[in-house]
């Protein structure tokens, strides 16, 4: 058995769509970023490379390739999933928290699982996300940034 952590952070602007968990949120500002900045896809990439000791997100799709230019992440989860198969793990379990003061993500979390459980080919009783403000303290809290972290379990094949 392996854990991994992963976390990330992309700035809120003006003029992008805000995706969190492959899921398009209505709101006036979204993530910048090379991809599509779903910064809480991105943070599970990460503990799923970290607990496979493959490196991190930015090794395997580099932002000064043009080709993950407005990249959806779930491409990426999906490829960085099949690396941490080709290693010989599954997923045992994932625990992700979403970390923005607005706006309210409660009612887009299913769906968010939803996706979750379909690009990590596991049943969704093993995968928990969870979403809290930061009570209008720090970037989250101005609303300048959204954050995200994500700790896994990988099992041997
Ligand atoms: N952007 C957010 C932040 C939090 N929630 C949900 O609100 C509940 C309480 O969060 P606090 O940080 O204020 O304690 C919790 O159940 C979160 O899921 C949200 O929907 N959107
Ligand atoms: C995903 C990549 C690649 O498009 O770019 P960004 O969307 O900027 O996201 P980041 O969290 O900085 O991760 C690594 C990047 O290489």
């Amino acid at each position: 058995m392996r854990i991994g952590q992963g976390f990330d952070v992309h700035a809120l602007v003006p003029g992008r769509p805000l995706i969190l968990g492959g899921v398009t949120i209505p709101f006036e500002r979204g993530l910048e970023g090379h991809s599509d900045a779903d910064v809480l896809l991105h943070a599970i990439c990460d503990a799923l490379l970290g607990a496979a000791a493959l490196g991190d997100i930015g090794h395997h799709f580099p932002d000064s390739d043009p080709g993950w230019k407005n990249a959806d992440s779930r491409v990426l989860l999906r490829d960085v999933y099949r690396r941490v198969r080709e290693g010989g793990y599954r997923l045992g379990n994932l625990d992700a928290t979403l970390i923005l003061q607005a706006p309210r993500v409660a009612p887009y979390l299913a769906q968010m699982l939803d996706h979750l459980a379909a690009d990590l080919e596991t049943p969704r009783p093993q995968i928990n996300l969870k979403a809290t403000t930061t009570e209008k303290l720090g970037f989250t809290g101005r609303g300048e940034g959204v954050a995200a972290q994500a700790v896994c379990l990988l099992m041997p094949l």
